[in-house]
């Protein structure tokens, strides 16, 4: 069985973060392995508290994970300061990981920062220059690209210089902001368009986070980048479609939808 790795924060409501990754991974048909970053106390309304790891102990973590289940891609997320950052880079570095989808996650679809600034200069020198993707939505590509994003056109601008700057994939997510479902990825001095449709759910609670893992999930399997974006969109789109509706606010997405065959019944 293939593996994969997230590296990422916890949300005790279950839908976005470490939870939302080992379930999409696991619905992906990949064993999941986690490092934990940091406890959130989180629902759906809002994120109401965050514990960090130390940096020390996420270093145990993927020491623990890299000397034994040698993950076949690496998802990152939420990853809140510079010092965490530092490790995960040297740890990514020394064991020579490969496949690594980085979620530059700034801030929480509930409004929540879930990065401290300080730490955005540290991700961008260290981690993003390690990845293979960087999946971005809008705000998140402004604050790379320096840009200011309002179309398509500004889309593949942004996307194709955050690429150049750190020599890697970008997987420009328009989500429900500019394009609908419609994302640019940005490879190997061309872009194309994958088109998703929109699905009326308000329920997103970590739809970026699941996109990221499904991503690894297929290039855990050894599809290329194209055929992996392509995979975990139709995903996605099963999960929003399920209209699974729980808790107050956003609420998270059946990740389970594809599995709920007759032996679960
Ligand atoms: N209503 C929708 N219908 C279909 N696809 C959607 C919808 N909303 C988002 N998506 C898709 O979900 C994926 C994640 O995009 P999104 O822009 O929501 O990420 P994000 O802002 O990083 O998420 P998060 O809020 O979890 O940080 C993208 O592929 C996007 O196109
Ligand atoms: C722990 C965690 N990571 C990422 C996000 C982004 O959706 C979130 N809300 N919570």
């Amino acid at each position: 069985m293939k593996t994969a790795l997230t590296i990422a924060g916890s949300d005790s409501s279950g839908g976005a973060g470490i939870q939302a990754d080992i379930k999409t991974m696991t619905a992906n048909g990949v064993y999941a392995t986690s490092a934990i970053t940091a406890l959130t106390a989180q629902n759906t309304t809002g994120v109401y508290g965050i514990l960090e790891s130390t940096p020390e102990f996420l270093a145990n973590q993927l020491d623990c994970i890299f000397t034994d289940i040698f993950p076949d891609a690496v998802k990152t997320g939420m990853v809140s300061s510079t010092a965490l950052i530092a490790v995960i880079a040297d740890k990514l570095r020394q064991y020579g990981a490969r496949n690594i989808v980085v979620d530059p996650v700034m801030v929480a679809t509930s409004g929540a920062r879930l990065i401290s600034e300080e730490a955005v200069d540290a991700l961008k020198e260290k981690l993003l220059p390690l990845a293979t993707l960087l999946t971005p939505n809008i705000p998140e590509a402004e604050v790379l690209s320096g840009m200011t994003i309002e179309n398509a056109a500004d889309m593949e601008k942004a996307a194709r210089a955050i690429s150049e700057q750190y020599g890697c994939a970008v997987l420009c997510k328009g989500g429900h902001q500019i394009s609908d479902a419609d994302d640019l990825l940005w490879r190997e001095d061309a872009g194309v368009w994958f088109r998703g449709r929109r699905i009326q759910n308000n329920n997103t609670h970590g739809t970026g986070c699941t996109l990221s893992s499904a991503i690894a999930s297929n290039l855990a399997k050894g599809y290329d980048l194209d055929q992996s974006v392509r995979r975990a969109k139709a995903y996605i789109s099963g999960a929003l479609a399920a209209m699974l509706d729980l808790g107050h606010g956003s609420g998270p997405m059946d990740h389970m939808f594809d599995l709920r065959g007759e032996f679960v019944r």
